[in-house]
């Protein structure tokens, strides 16, 4: 089966992988209603559609700090991508830079920085980090970082530790022998390797590694051992973007983790408006949090995003068909997204505004 919806991806990766992982993959904090918020809310923004337009050259391309990309997306950070795939980042890397997206790699990628980027020389890539307590660590990170030729951190701050996950609590998730994080030293990685039942490896690792004391003046810190621009994952509030702004923030990701932290929280697609009106108009805002469509790509530059990130789908393709399948989720956005543009009589990025959007129809 040629998968012609983003779902369909997620059906053959779900008939390829074990449970656990699945259950890892898909799992989020609590109930899960934040999870699955995030997808209902982009559709809840029906598309208001302007017709007897040229549309015969619809435009998706877009330009973020610098670096040209093929439509406003990229791949969210997620960890350990070997529990997809064997190739794991260096296919997801391969990937994106086909597609012309951007990749954000994680903290706990399973390759090294510097393979992720020999793998996909001509990709853009930003490197996201949580704050661990081991502060030697992070800075030898950030070095590397700039040394591979990563464009940008991204600095994730929802998580002082890793949300109640209760999937992974009944399956007491633990990382396969052999998976480990390659960008960290092994002491601070092994605790993920083992879980009691009815507990996580996962979030007793965060326990053990996170630094839950930090707080906004800690940022001077970490701004002032790069000149990388340095971006804020998992803002949801107006309050905290204006204070992201204030100690130096270069950008923002609106996100709820995928429904992976707090439980409870609005959906992505809900908070984004409020974010974007708080910060400069010129501040790069991102989104990331169940978009499942190259429509939902459209609200989201509709609502004042520069771009979203897409999390996992993008596990999917590589589950199924490794870098190629990756790819061929990536395309697949893409291709919706101008087939909207197209549909829409909006045939650029720049004729997406909140015009564009009816939303929370009382029809949904
Ligand atoms: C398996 C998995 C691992 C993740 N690992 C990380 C991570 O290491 N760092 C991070 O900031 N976010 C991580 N996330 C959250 C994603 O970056 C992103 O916020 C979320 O997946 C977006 O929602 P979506 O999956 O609905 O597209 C992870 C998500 C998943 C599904
Ligand atoms: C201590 C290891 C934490 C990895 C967490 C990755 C993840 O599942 C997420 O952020 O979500």
């Amino acid at each position: 089966m040629v998968p012609l919806t983003l779902a369909e991806h997620g059906a053959l990766a779900q008939a390829r992988l074990p449970a656990v992982i699945w259950d890892f993959f898909e799992g989020a904090a609590g109930s899960e209603w934040t999870a699955r918020a995030n997808a209902d809310a982009w559709r809840r923004h029906l598309l208001r559609p302007r017709v007897l337009v040229d549309v015969s050259a619809p435009d998706c391309g877009t330009e973020l700090f610098g670096a040209r990309l093929a439509a406003p997306y990229g791949v969210a950070p997620m960890a350990y991508h070997g529990l997809a795939h064997p190739d794991a980042e260096c296919a997801t890397a391969r990937a994106a830079a086909a597609a012309g997206a951007l990749l954000v790699v994680s903290i706990f990628a399973g390759r090294t920085l510097e393979e992720i980027a020999a793998a996909a020389p001509g990709g853009t890539r930003w490197l996201q980090l949580y704050w661990l307590r081991d502060r030697e660590a992070l800075a030898a990170l950030v070095a590397r970082a700039e040394a591979a030729d990563y464009r940008a951190l991204v600095l994730t701050v929802d998580a002082p530790k890793v949300g109640r996950r209760l999937r992974d609590l009944r399956n007491a998730f633990a990382l396969p022998p052999g998976m480990t994080a390659a960008n960290l030293a092994a002491r601070l990685t092994s605790g993920a390797a083992h879980a009691e039942p009815g507990r996580s490896g996962i979030e007793e690792h965060s326990r053990q590694q996170f630094d839950p004391a930090v707080t906004w003046a800690d940022l001077a810190w970490l701004r002032r051992r790069t000149t990388l621009p340095l971006l804020l994952k998992g803002v949801l509030t107006a309050e905290d973007a204006k204070l992201a702004v204030d100690h130096g923030a270069d950008g923002l990701v609106v996100s709820n983790h995928g429904g992976r932290q707090l439980d409870g929280t609005p959906p992505a697609a809900d908070a984004l408006a409020e974010v974007v009106d708080a910060v400069p108009a010129d501040l790069p805002v991102l989104v990331d949090g169940g978009l499942r469509h190259g429509a939902d790509l459209a609200r989201a530059v509709a609502l004042g995003a520069r771009a979203a990130l897409v999390g996992r789908p993008v596990l999917w393709g590589l589950a199924h068909g490794g870098a190629d399948g990756a790819r061929a989720v990536l395309d697949l956005l893409r291709e919706e997204l101008l087939d909207t543009l197209v549909l829409a009589g909006r045939p650029a990025l720049a004729d997406l505004d909140r015009g564009a959007l009816a939303s929370r129809s009382p029809y949904i």
